[in-house]
């Protein structure tokens, strides 16, 4: 597949945009989602009913016309009115109005409400909650204030950003709720989230002190000696200290393992450590000259694919590893080997930056011949799976004797042919991907757990956007709504997020139960689009048997793995212009590109690959193997 769309959009690549023919209006968004067929999940109606206050007034005319999903809408927007205000003497017939005629709008309609000043009662019961973040030391108490002075600023939240401290964990210190409502100089007034400008703002002010963050998987076949490596490098940092390396080195001799030492920093399981295999993402983090990194460790066993899968949905690089002792790169690389799958992989979830590390050259001598001979045909295999030359790297080195880690080589042998970067050098160099930050808030779910309060928690990846603690946000497909209560980046409380964060929100408001791996968090006023039908631009390789209609395929879309079936073969593309070479093919071999419409299992959240790459790419699987990766170019309601 060319991949080149990542750098110049896809319309190079097949001659038209993909979204000529297919544009929908967000306004004619996911009207056909028949809430009655989905399973376990309350109607929309159901949570719109529960205030009672609702109920008792009349609708006006122009409300009880509204779609399901403006209803929604419209009740996102007087929760979040009557939580800025605090309570109403306006009628709500008149609220509904004023919010309609400003296009749910909540800045907008919440000033409408404030210009007539008889709308506020004098002596509000309740007080809006007001934020407010003040210089912290470093320590982190969450409190939210009450009270909320209407004659100072109306339509804002006030903050009191502070520089973070740098942390070893997280190269960043943590904003700090507080209760007191005093002044300071530092204090920032932030508009709501409903200004999308100021989220440029916010986010320089946030995060432009601080080192990038990155996040890296480390992919490749099993036992290339991935967590070896990190182990080792983090060792070399000075992440592990001393006295648990000599630990794991006293216990993994207990049991004959002692290979395995390094491998153990990221290994924590008993099952992982007596199989020795990795089976779960091992997660960590380092720093680097310009960067803080979080490493994803994936397991390189094929019965662990859909865990690599997960750890390489978060990354915006990747490590691939590859034994280079002879015999062993072979059988990672043959057909089935788990090196040309991963790269696969990472490619299809995005990842266009690779360094690859050429391990255990230990075992044939530091031979340059070796190395030449195993970077030669990676070349040629990762050029073809959509890399760039200019973005992947290759560096020589040893995870268990630690040659060329974090320091320029001491091996004689090495010495005499290679003068290029060590491998904490190599990482440092990798660009970080832009964050779309002012985009409309997503975040795909990839765990859920209960938390130590009320509510419970969910993690994943802010593909879009930002998210500030006390926002409603809309779990989709089932497009029930909840509250934040509380952020966490690497369990550093937060008061916002942002794109490219890998972040754990607690929600409240919302039975654990309906919430799924695979679902979407996103704003109520801009939700993701949900189907269970769409049609895709598609390659396919890897096939032993032809693609027809009706083909049973897993779809996997970020932490999703759904059945679907492709349901119609649209037409056949030529792989290089994108022009149609044949309509309505009977059947797709390898190789090949072509669109198609595919039904998955049930209704999903989703996005045209146009308004976002993260939601709009997929992969199809049959038997473990990847044979096709897409591109959503329409989806059908
Ligand atoms: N000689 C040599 N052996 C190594 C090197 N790196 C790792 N090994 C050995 O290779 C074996 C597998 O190492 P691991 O780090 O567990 O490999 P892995 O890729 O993490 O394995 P999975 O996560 O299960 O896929 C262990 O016995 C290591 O000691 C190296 O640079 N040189």
């Amino acid at each position: 597949m060319d991949y080149s769309e990542d750098y110049d959009g896809y319309d190079d690549v097949y001659g038209h945009s993909v979204d000529d023919d297919y544009y929908i209006s967000p306004s004619n968004r996911q009207f056909i989602y028949n809430r009655e067929n989905s399973r376990d999940q309350p109607k929309i109606g159901e949570f719109i009913r529960t205030e009672q206050d609702i109920q008792e007034e009349d609708e006006s005319e122009t409300a009880s016309d509204l779609s399901d999903l403006d209803k929604a809408r419209l009740e996102s927007c007087i929760e979040q009115i009557k939580a800025t205000l605090g309570p109403l003497c306006i009628p709500r017939n008149e609220l509904v109005n004023i919010i309609i005629s400003n296009n749910y709008n909540i800045e907008r309609a919440t000033n409408a409400v404030l210009d007539d000043s008889k709308n506020l009662q004098s002596e509000p019961k309740e007080k809006v909650p007001s934020i407010k973040v003040v210089a912290s030391g470093g320590k982190t108490t969450t409190n939210v204030t009450k009270g909320f002075d209407l004659s100072q600023n109306k339509d804002s939240i006030k903050l009191n950003t502070t520089p973070r401290s740098q942390s070893p964990a997280s190269g960043r210190g943590t904003p700090i709720i507080s209760q007191s409502e005093g002044t300071s100089e530092e204090t920032k007034i932030i508009k709501s989230k409903e200004n999308k400008i100021d989220v440029e703002t916010q986010y320089k002010k946030e995060r432009g002190d601080s080192k990038e963050h990155l996040y890296m998987v480390v992919i490749g076949h099993v036992d290339a000696g991935k967590s070896t490596l990190m182990g080792h490098l983090l060792y070399d940092l000075g992440q592990v200290n001393q006295k648990t390396m000599h630990k794991y080195e006293q216990e993994s001799r207990k049991v004959g393992k002692q290979s395995f030492m390094y491998a153990w920093v990221l290994d924590e399981t008993g099952e992982e450590r007596n199989r020795g295999i990795t089976m779960d993402v091992g997660r960590s983090q380092f720093e680097t000259k310009s960067k803080h990194v979080t490493l994803l460790d994936a397991p390189g066993h094929k019965d662990f694919i859909p865990n690599m899968i997960s750890g390489a949905g978060q990354a915006d690089v990747a490590l691939l590893v590859v034994d280079a002792t002879r015999g062993e790169f072979e059988t990672g690389f043959d057909f089935g080997g788990q090196t040309r799958e991963h790269a696969l992989l990472v490619r299809s979830l995005g990842v266009t930056q690779l360094a690859v590390a050429i391990n255990k050259l230990d075992t044939v001598s530091w031979s340059k011949e070796r190395f030449d001979d195993i970077s030669q045909k990676l070349k040629v295999f990762l050029k073809q799976a959509g890399f760039r030359e200019g973005d992947v790297t290759f560096v020589p080195c040893s995870g268990l004797t630690g040659q060329n880690l974090v320091d320029k080589p001491t091996e004689n042998e090495l010495l005499t042919w290679y003068n290029g970067p060590c491998l904490l050098e190599v990482i440092d160099n990798f660009r970080t991907p832009e964050r779309p930050v002012s985009k409309p808030f997503r975040l795909s779910i990839n765990d859920i757990f209960k938390g130590t309060g009320s509510g419970f928690c969910v993690s994943g990846r802010v593909e879009t956007g930002s998210l500030n603690v006390g926002e409603r946000v809309m779990v989709c497909p089932s497009r029930e709504l909840s509250m934040v209560k509380s952020l966490y980046i690497e369990d550093l409380s937060q008061t916002v997020v942002f794109a490219g964060d890998q972040a754990t929100v607690t929600l409240s408001g919302i039975e654990m139960q309906n919430v799924s791996i695979g679902n979407v968090l996103c704003d109520p006023q801009n939700p993701v689009q949900v189907s269970a039908k769409f049609q895709a631009r598609i390659v396919v390789f890897n096939l032993t048997i032809p693609i027809t209609k009706g083909f049973s395929v897993i779809l996997h879309h970020q932490s999703l793995v759904e059945p679907a079936v492709v349901s119609k073969l649209i037409s056949q593309l030529n792989r290089s212009t994108g022009e149609v070479v044949k309509k309505h093919p009977r059947f797709l071999s390898n190789n090949t590109s072509a669109i198609v419409e595919i039904q998955v299992s049930r209704p999903i959240a989703l996005e045209l690959y146009s308004d976002c790459k993260e939601l709009g790419r997929f992969m199809l699987r049959v038997g473990g193997v990847t044979i096709a990766a897409g591109l959503i170019t329409k989806i059908i309601l």
